[in-house]
């Protein structure tokens, strides 16, 4: 049986997904240690980041070789955008910050979407489809993870919820189908981009998480 290009970018990011795991961003979450202040900072940076991301993904249906492809990642954008705006309404509101002073984005959040948006039209195919992966499996994965111990608060349970949840894992097994699909005929070079792509965004997911944690500011 031929390795399923999934595994191969599996493997190598275990120690980073075990260090997601063991973050105190997630651990505070399943807890309900997590301080709302810095809750507010990872939902505020969330909605900003998730503009970015869908363009990504606009950029990924766009180059799409197969109208199947195109449709799911076009469906895809348009979902983030409409997660998004639910942000918006629901809990920025919740949280007391007015949606129109998002305020600019983080470090790590300017640093994410500008490698995800420089692969997708840089990259190949394969390539962007790599950048773009770990944002849904990573999220699907800790979702899972987390649903079974639950949280004491009602806000970071709805958080866990949403992403535990049977309609989120069939968004994300379709683009685990497409990552086969596109590296069953990847070269080894372009197989080694994939890899080398989807590290660094899954880094920037831990990334994410811990500068929410710190409410990391710009320093100068
Ligand atoms: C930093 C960050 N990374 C991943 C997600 C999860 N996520 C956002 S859009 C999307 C796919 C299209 O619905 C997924 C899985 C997030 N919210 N924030």
């Amino acid at each position: 049986m031929t390795t399923r290009t999934r595994d191969v970018l599996w493997s190598d990011i275990e120690t980073i997904y075990a260090a997601i795991l063991d973050h105190p961003f997630l651990t505070g979450l399943s807890d309900g240690s997590l301080p709302r202040e810095a809750f507010g900072h990872y939902i505020v940076q969330d909605a900003l980041y998730l503009r970015g991301y869908a363009a990504a993904l606009a950029g990924c249906a766009a180059r799409a070789p197969r109208p199947e492809a195109t449709v799911m990642f076009a469906e895809h954008a348009a979902g983030a955008i409409a997660a998004e705006r639910e942000l918006h309404e629901s809990l920025l509101g919740e949280l007391g910050v007015d949606p129109a002073r998002l305020g600019p984005p983080s470090p790590a959040t300017q640093a994410y979407v500008s490698y995800l948006t420089a692969i997708v039209h840089t990259g190949s195919y394969a390539e962007a489809v790599a950048t773009v992966l770990p944002c849904y499996w990573i999220y699907a994965r800790v979702g899972e993870a987390l649903v079974a111990a639950g949280s004491p608060d009602p806000l970071y349970q709805a958080w866990i919820d949403l992403y535990a949840g049977e309609e989120f894992r069939q968004i994300v097994d379709a683009v685990l189908t497409e990552t086969d699909t596109v590296g069953g005929t990847a070269s080894p070079v372009e197989l080694e981009r994939m890899r080398q792509h989807f590290t660094t965004t899954s880094r920037y997911e831990w990334m994410f998480w811990d500068g929410a944690h710190r409410q990391e500011i710009w320093p100068v």
